[in-house]
């Protein structure tokens, strides 16, 4: 934020009394708040962020099919798209694996709406290092030149939680401590071990759909399912004058998104997709699957193969509250001398290596400092 400017020192510190207030944008609600306060507004000159303007048909991927026809969709699906749903998981009937999302989505929405003293309890505004924490995270910088975001603050509740699975072991994740909230512990921590599973599988696909062995990847850089992020959108007096969640790729090899029946996620698709220019797409929740969102450490070791797509979440609705899931599935060894970059088989003479070599922090740092959108990989490209 730049100093020395008055209006910019005043959203700061609404900005600080907001998080000291500890009940997040749920909290503003609860104690009556009829319009909307400044941080979470957008300009009145930026076009509204809804309603969404282009409806497509997202693939949904059934995992029951032959495997050579599945890894042919998710191929088409990640390389064109970058976003696709699943059904039908392997060793697990549909209608067991629709209870787990719901529960989870359920166990989410339960901790939102507990008596503000106990979700206060958790509410921490900065989330490094803490194995549990309720935030409203603060909206990032889009692109570089861009230094403050803006509305600064998002209109979204969100609960992190850090599993470590001991360095991408085949066993399932355990949060750090017990300390994930009572009253989503254990349906939180059956959906973990489900997706555990899950998200191997996926890699396994997503792997072959390169032409790579299925373990190739999850060796490579020994895949694991954290952070989980679970949001509540609330209901807002002004929808469209909010973001959701700003537009923005994910730092993750591909991210597993559970999501209620409200809506709100959209992508962006580019020109002949979308129809036209491009533009940003809704996508809508179909009941029992999950949603496969490429990310940007996929899209570097696949050399640009698989596109990380670009989303947001804008709010639909003043009356319903929108809860969400989204795990990130991340390489377990991310430390300073973890390099990735792509992968050498998948390099010719004609299709030489697009990025350097990259540490997961890098990421990290160069997304902090320049932004979350298209351009987050912008630094990495040869
Ligand atoms: O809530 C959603 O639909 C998307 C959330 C998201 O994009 C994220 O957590 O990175
Ligand atoms: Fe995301």
């Amino acid at each position: 934020m730049a100093a020395g400017n008055d209006d910019d020192y005043d959203a700061a510190s609404a900005v600080a009394e907001f998080h000291e207030s500890r009940g997040g944008v749920h909290g503003l609600l609860e104690s009556g708040v009829t319009t909307v306060p400044l941080i979470f507004l957008t300009p009145p000159t930026a076009s509204p962020w809804s309603p969404s303007p282009a409806a497509f048909a997202f693939p949904v991927v059934d995992l029951s099919l032959p495997r050579a026809h599945t890894v042919e969709l998710v191929r088409a699906a990640a390389s064109s798209l970058g976003v696709f749903y699943v059904t039908n998981y392997h060793g697990v009937q549909q209608t067991t694996a629709t209870t787990i999302i719901d529960s989870a989505i359920s166990a989410v929405r339960a901790f939102h709406e507990q008596p503000r003293a106990a979700r206060s309890a958790f509410y921490s505004a900065s989330l490094s290092a803490r194995p549990v924490a309720y935030a409203t995270i603060p909206n990032p910088a889009l692109r570089p030149g861009q230094p403050a975001a803006h509305p600064l603050l998002p209109w979204r509740d969100s609960l992190i939680v850090q599993f470590n699975d001991g360095g991408g072991s085949s066993s399932s994740a355990q949060p750090a401590g017990d300390d994930l909230p009572q009253v989503c512990r254990d349906d939180l921590l059956e959906y973990h071990r489900f997706l555990t599973g899950f998200g191997k599988e996926i890699m396994a696909l997503l792997s072959e759909a390169l032409g790579l062995p299925a373990e190739r990847i999850d060796q490579a850089l020994q895949v694991q399912g954290s952070p989980m992020v679970c949001h509540y959108y609330p209901p807002c007096p002004e929808p469209a004058r909010v973001v959701g969640a700003r537009e923005h790729t994910d730092a993750s090899l591909f991210t597993v998104l559970a999501e209620d029946r409200v809506g709100g996620l959209q992508v962006w698709l580019d020109d002949d997709k979308g129809g036209g220019d491009g533009g940003w797409v809704d996508v809508p929740p179909v009941t029992g699957a999950l949603l496969i969102n490429i990310g940007d450490v996929l899209k570097v070791i696949s050399n640009d193969e698989y596109k990380s797509v670009e989303h947001r979440v804008v709010i639909n609705s003043s009356q319903e509250a929108r809860v969400s899931i989204a795990l990130f599935f991340r390489p377990a060894n991310c430390g300073e001398s973890d390099f990735f970059g792509p992968l050498p088989e998948l390099l010719t003479e004609g299709r030489p290596a697009r990025y350097k070599n990259l540490t997961f922090p890098q990421l990290m740092n160069y997304r902090r400092e320049l932004g979350h959108a298209r351009s987050s990989l912008d630094g990495f490209k040869i």
